[in-house]
């Protein structure tokens, strides 16, 4: 569910590397510490990983590198296609943040990069239920993602997006379904966990939860 956006990546997924290192004017303080972002993620996680959106498959390649077990799951085939190319060896499953295999060994931590906005927020909150319920105590939900301190905030990205005629960036900022840290921080203390969220550039936070 939440699959609404996958046409954008069948025309995006073979220049996707490029817009993350840069090259791309529009995405560029979007991607801004890119690498850092995906070496954080791998770093808070556990041993036993499910990896959701994994796109090209950059972050499921430094988790495998780390010596992780990778479940990964991505809805796009064209981007699932990339990712199997890099990373032959790995589960890479067609599926999505709601409906997807599930793992057949327990699962300690929980991760996504850039991919939790394609969630309507009652989407996400369902999500964040369901992961609680898999997750045993200590286990732990790690995802890096656009999100804004409240909608002023996003109001006015849209409106410095504009300015700057980026076009695409003001469009997707629009179109998809970029939320706020206090309406992220209800859902994940509702579902039972504990929750901290760091800042990683202009647009992206790194959020840690903890199963209580
Ligand atoms: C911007 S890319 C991020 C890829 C990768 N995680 C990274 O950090 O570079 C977003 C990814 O989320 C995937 N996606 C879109 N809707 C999704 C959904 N409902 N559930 C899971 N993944 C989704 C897209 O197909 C795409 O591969």
């Amino acid at each position: 569910m939440g699959r609404e956006f996958l046409d954008i990546f069948e025309t995006w997924a073979q220049s996707y590397d490029s817009s993350v290192y840069g090259h791309d004017e529009q995405y560029r303080d979007v991607f801004d510490g890119y690498e850092t972002i995906l070496n954080t993620v791998v770093e808070k996680s556990g041993d036993v990983v499910l990896e959701f959106g994994v796109g090209t498959g950059n972050l499921t390649k430094k988790l495998i590198e780390a010596k992780k077990t990778v479940y990964g799951i991505e809805p796009s085939a064209p981007m699932r296609e990339l990712a199997k190319e890099k990373l032959p060896n790995v589960s890479i499953e067609d599926g999505d943040f709601l409906q997807f295999p599930l793992p057949n060994e327990p699962i300690d931590t929980i991760v996504s990069t850039y991919a939790f906005h394609h969630l309507t927020d009652a989407e996400k909150e369902e999500a964040i239920g369901k992961y609680s319920a898999l997750l045993r105590k200590g286990g732990k939900i790690v995802f890096a993602d656009t999100a804004f301190i409240d909608r002023e905030a996003h109001e006015a990205m849209i409106a410095e997006a504009k300015q700057k005629g980026f076009v695409d960036l003001a469009e997707d900022l629009q179109r998809e379904y970029y939320t706020t840290i206090p309406a992220l921080e209800h859902m994940f203390t509702m579902h039972g966990f504990t929750v901290t969220f760091t800042p990683m550039n202009r647009f992206v936070w790194l959020m840690e939860a903890v199963k209580q």
